[in-house]
């Protein structure tokens, strides 16, 4: 087993697959006894798909991860009936699940409401409003699977899933043999489980939509991790197009991601080196770790416009045979360790963030308490 260092962080930070955010509606607007003059009522709170969007943008843009819609207007001698509070609209990634507190909320067609605002004050309150709605809601993106294989055709992506889990996908050596994704579970001895997806191979060019392109770039957003395949032995897709190593099969397959969405390179990754079984193997893995170890230094065998900005750096590289069955355990070991780990980090953020929330409760309800107290006095 190879330990390279830590996934690449520099540029990309790490890939967000769920937020916690607290949303509240609007109040209501005060109503006005001496005329009967009703408040506006608060704004609500909706999340919002919008194409392209990522739970990571959500975050970097709000980092307080609050969200309250206006409060409705009082009810004045000028316009009796208050204007009603703006909403608030979070917009968020297509294909996520919201969840309150109190229970499931799935998203239904485009828009949910999370959090509604309160009445204005009228005749029915003894013309006092009410406040909005308040919770801690959870956006999850949908994932397909735990780990998704990215390579490209022919590296024997399908013939690894079959030698690690119960699927049995399809298997040839013609290019596009795999068309659409397929799962299959990876069972240990102590009845954990993990899914891995095998999807279609990738072709350079895919960002633009070539090949399977941007179907497939879809499933890969829809994985925990990413586990590189490469033949180790490089490959060549047709006669008329270039033959390419296995180093850079691995950037190439970089650059297609990072063109197509660039934080799915912050999704932690493994590289799998197959058919271990082929002559001359260990030579080609001993130049492929050394060209990973160093990779600017290797830079010049590719066209400047495949040079990824950032180079991946893998938790793990494995050689394997899918064929033999060599490297099959270690490799499964290793996918668990590195999903393991992550699991563990998300149990201690969402604990850091749920203890900051109570936190940012309790300042906001003494400064509330204080301006009150200061109003009653003055
Ligand atoms: N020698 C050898 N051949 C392998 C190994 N793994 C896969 N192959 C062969 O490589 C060819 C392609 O295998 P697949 O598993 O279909 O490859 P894939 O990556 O799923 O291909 P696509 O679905 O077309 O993207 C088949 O002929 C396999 O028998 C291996 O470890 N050693
Ligand atoms: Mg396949």
């Amino acid at each position: 087993m190879v330990h390279i260092t830590r996934i690449c962080l520099r540029k990309y930070g790490n890939f967000v697959d769920n937020l916690r955010l607290y949303v509240r509606g609007g109040s209501g607007g005060m109503g006005l006894p001496r005329l009967g003059g009703q408040g506006g009522n608060g704004g609500d709170v909706w999340v919002v798909a919008k194409k392209n969007m990522t739970l990571k943008r959500i975050k970097d843009k709000f980092p307080q991860k609050r969200f309250v819609a206006d409060a409705g207007a009082n009810s004045g001698v000028r316009a009796l009936k208050g204007e009603r509070g703006a909403d608030k609209e979070i917009l968020a990634p297509v294909g996520i699940t919201v969840t309150t507190d109190e229970g499931d909320l799935n998203v239904e067609g485009d828009r949910v409401m999370v959090a509604k605002g309160g009445s204005g004050g009228s005749l029915y309150s003894a013309f006092q409003p009410s406040k909005g709605e308040a919770k801690h809601i959870r956006l999850d993106l949908k994932l397909i699977a735990d780990m998704g294989l990215v390579g490209f055709p022919n590296a024997g992506k399908s013939s690894l899933l079959t030698a690690l889990s119960n699927a049995t996908p399809q298997i040839a050596s013609y290019a596009f043999t795999t068309l659409k994704p397929e799962i299959g579970k990876l069972i240990y001895d102590d009845y954990k489980q993990i899914s891995v997806a095998d999807l279609p191979g990738l072709i350079e060019g895919a960002h633009m939509n070539k090949g399977m392109g941007h179907k497939f770039l879809k499933h890969v957003e829809r994985t925990k991790q990413l586990l590189f395949v490469v033949d180790v032995c490089g490959f060549q897709l047709a006669s008329k197009t270039p033959f390419r190593s296995a180093f850079e099969a691995v950037q190439l397959l970089t650059k297609e991601l990072e063109l197509y969405k660039e934080e799915l390179l912050s999704k932690p990754a493994l590289l799998v080196v197959n058919k271990m079984d082929l002559p001359d193997a260990e030579d080609k893995l001993a130049e492929l770790k050394e060209q990973l170890q160093n990779p600017e230094e290797f830079s010049d065998l590719l066209p400047e416009d495949m040079i990824p900005q950032n180079y991946l750096t893998f938790r793990h590289v494995v050689p394997v045979s899918a064929i033999t069955g060599f490297g099959i355990s270690h490799l499964k070991s290793c996918i668990r360790q590195s999903l393991d780990e992550d699991a563990a980090l998300e149990v201690k953020a969402t604990h850091r963030e749920k203890l900051q929330a109570l936190r940012n409760e309790s300042v906001l309800t003494d400064s509330y308490v204080k301006t009150l107290n200061s109003s009653k006095t003055s």
